[in-house]
């Protein structure tokens, strides 16, 4: 289940369109949209704080007004995972879409530009050292898409490209025992393709069970689903976001830090929307006042109260406190 189904409500964007000043560009510079997480839509930090709420843990809030349709913040991912579907259509680091034929390949993979390839190399020289044939085999038969997440983050701590405490802060799922029991079973395929592949005790001396399945419960929660909405910066936020609404599928996943402690709201004042790769940006959607939690939406909020609360309460682990939940819209 991923939260990236997400933001399928049109029915909610429909009601922006009146409003004359969202047809305005991206309030900031391109260095400013592709710095780490928090990029501000003024110059200085993002308007945001995380902090408690009182029923669904941790959450952002405004720290001041952010008008309707105004772009929040930016965001890099720290994991990002192309499906397998896409393997060959975008850039194996940042997921942008190829067209053609691509101009950076290495050892079977394609990338965007030189940077990606770059970037990249660390964890791709560990992961061509080993036979994966089992694990994807395992992936595809189950439909399984997070395992292949954790696959390349085990790359990347092998590469020493990141430290396999590095998702430790993010909310974990609740797993129950026959998830756990098809979790052991990838676990096993991955320790082996390492194993086989010689690499040493000290090297994968992190990959145990209870990390895999860590990782796999925090990535079940925290995974975005990446819909690109192609486009450009100069376009105005709305179409942007109503296009990320009909987007034509995803190019792969990825997981951040600060969107992550996003709740969800059936009517949020939040969106959040991938253009042309793995980089996020965040937008209100309507008028937001100082203090006010921001949230998104993790699912098709077009569905009906039952739909949505099962489909929160199986994916998600909780049932949704929002507002129109409780008038059982
Ligand atoms: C992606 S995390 C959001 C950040 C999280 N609150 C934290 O402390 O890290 C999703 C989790 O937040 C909680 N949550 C999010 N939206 C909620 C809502 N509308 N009602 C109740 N709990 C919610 C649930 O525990 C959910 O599994």
């Amino acid at each position: 289940m991923s939260r990236f189904a997400l933001g399928r409500y049109s029915r909610y964007l429909s009601r922006l369109k009146p409003l004359p000043h969202l047809n305005k560009p991206f309030p900031f510079s391109s260095s400013a949209a592709s710095s780490q997480d928090g990029a501000a839509c003024h110059t200085g930090p993002p308007p945001i704080r995380v902090g408690l709420t009182e029923s669904a843990g941790r959450a952002v809030f405004a720290t001041r007004r952010i008008g309707s349709g105004d772009l929040i913040h930016t965001a890099k991912p720290v994991l990002t995972c192309p499906s397998l579907l896409s393997l060959d259509s975008v850039c194996y680091l940042c997921l942008k879409k190829l067209m053609g034929s691509a101009k950076f390949r290495d050892r079977g993979v394609s990338y965007c530009s030189q940077e990606c390839q770059d970037n990249a190399k660390g964890f791709y020289d560990v992961e061509t050292r080993g036979d994966w044939s089992s694990f994807v085999d395992y992936c595809r038969t189950h439909n399984f898409k997070y395992p292949l997440m954790v696959k390349r983050l085990s790359c990347m701590v092998i590469s020493g490209a990141l430290s396999a405490d590095c998702l430790d802060i993010l909310q974990p799922a609740t797993l129950s025992s026959a998830m756990i029991s098809k979790i052991e079973d990838g676990y096993g395929l991955l320790w082996n393709a390492f194993r086989k592949a010689n690499f040493t005790e000290d090297d994968v001396a992190f990959l145990t069970k209870q990390w895999y399945t860590g990782i796999l419960a925090r990535i079940r929660i925290n995974a975005f689903r990446i819909d690109l909405v192609g486009g450009s910066c100069g376009e105005d936020l709305l179409s942007l976001a109503t296009a990320s609404v009909e987007g034509e599928g995803a190019v792969g996943h990825a997981v951040y830090m600060l969107p992550s402690f996003y709740n969800h709201d059936c009517d949020p004042n939040a969106h959040i929307f991938w253009l042309q790769n793995a980089d996020a940006r965040l937008m209100t959607l309507r008028d937001v006042e100082e203090g006010e939690e921001l949230r998104i939406c993790y699912i098709d909020a077009s569905m009906g109260y039952e739909a949505r609360q099962t489909l929160l309460s199986q994916g998600f682990g909780f049932c949704c406190n929002c507002l129109r939940c409780q008038s059982r819209d």
